[in-house]
């Protein structure tokens, strides 16, 4: 077991964004996160991270067994959690070399030439974190320090929007590697792209109104969300599940 979180409502600025969340993603798996525009995806990745602008209303996490939901972001990462985050700051006079080698000294990744090889990240170590990076360059650069961690579980929020096909077709080589070495990840996505780059995905949950509307396999859920979208999408996986 991995990650459980149970009955889990959330709250920005006193108003309530995730409702009752309720999900077990077991190690090894990988998880997909899909929903609308503001339906509450990284609120719910912020929320297992432990970001501190947000409120946990009621609700527990737990992480192999252990009481996490009270942990702040830097335990949780001691822990094997991260988070690359769909839009990462720009960090002026830091390059992402020196975040690189800190990482690598803590976590000591074992693949981390592998993964710099794969993502391409060579000609940016000596820009400046994030800066001026193109979207494609962004989300390689942001996930490359989440894979630095070593992370038995990765949480990436939407690492295929606005990148190529040949992008989302190596970030998705590299989701396949963490799941071979027994991490588990969840991954983000409204548009879909990445899911038929890869190969297994062992459950996709659709988030609506910050709760899960359903939950269900890729070869159930996908089709009829391409087909129809989210809303009608949900209500016609439900009439089929009730009927
Ligand atoms: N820091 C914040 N301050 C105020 N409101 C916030 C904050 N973060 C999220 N929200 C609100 O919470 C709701 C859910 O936002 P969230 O970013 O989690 O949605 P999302 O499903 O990831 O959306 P998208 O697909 O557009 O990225 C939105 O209404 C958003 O405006």
């Amino acid at each position: 077991m991995s990650l459980e979180v149970q009955g889990l409502s959330v709250a920005v600025d006193d108003r309530i964004v995730l409702r009752d969340i309720s999900l077990t993603i077991p190690r090894g798996e990988l998880h997909i996160i899909m929903g609308p525009n503001g339906s509450g995806k990284s609120t719910l990745l912020a929320s297992l991270m432990g970001l501190p602008y947000l409120k946990i209303i009621s609700g527990r996490i737990y992480f192999d067994g252990r009481d996490i939901t009270k942990l702040p972001p830097y335990e949780r990462a001691k822990l094997g959690i991260a988070l690359a985050h769909q839009s990462p700051p720009e960090v002026k006079g830091v390059k992402l070399r020196e975040i690189a080698r800190f990482m690598l000294e803590k976590y000591r990744c074992e693949d981390s030439a592998m993964f710099s090889k794969l993502l391409k990240i060579d000609p940016l170590l000596d820009r400046d974190l994030f800066l001026g990076f193109s979207g494609g360059e962004k989300k390689r650069a942001e996930l490359f320090l989440s894979l630095l961690q070593s992370p038995r579980l990765a949480m990436l929020d939407e690492p295929d929007s606005g990148v190529d096909v040949e992008s989302a077709e190596i970030i998705a080589h590299v989701i396949e590697l963490l799941i071979h070495k027994k991490s588990s990840v969840i991954l983000v996505t409204h548009t879909g792209l990445i899911t038929n780059k890869l190969n297994r995905i062992d459950k996709v949950h659709l988030l609506i109104d910050g709760g899960i509307a359903y939950s269900g396999s890729p070869d159930e859920v996908l089709p009829v969300i391409f087909k129809f979208g989210y809303r009608r999408g949900v209500e016609i996986l439900k009439g089929g599940k009730n009927g």
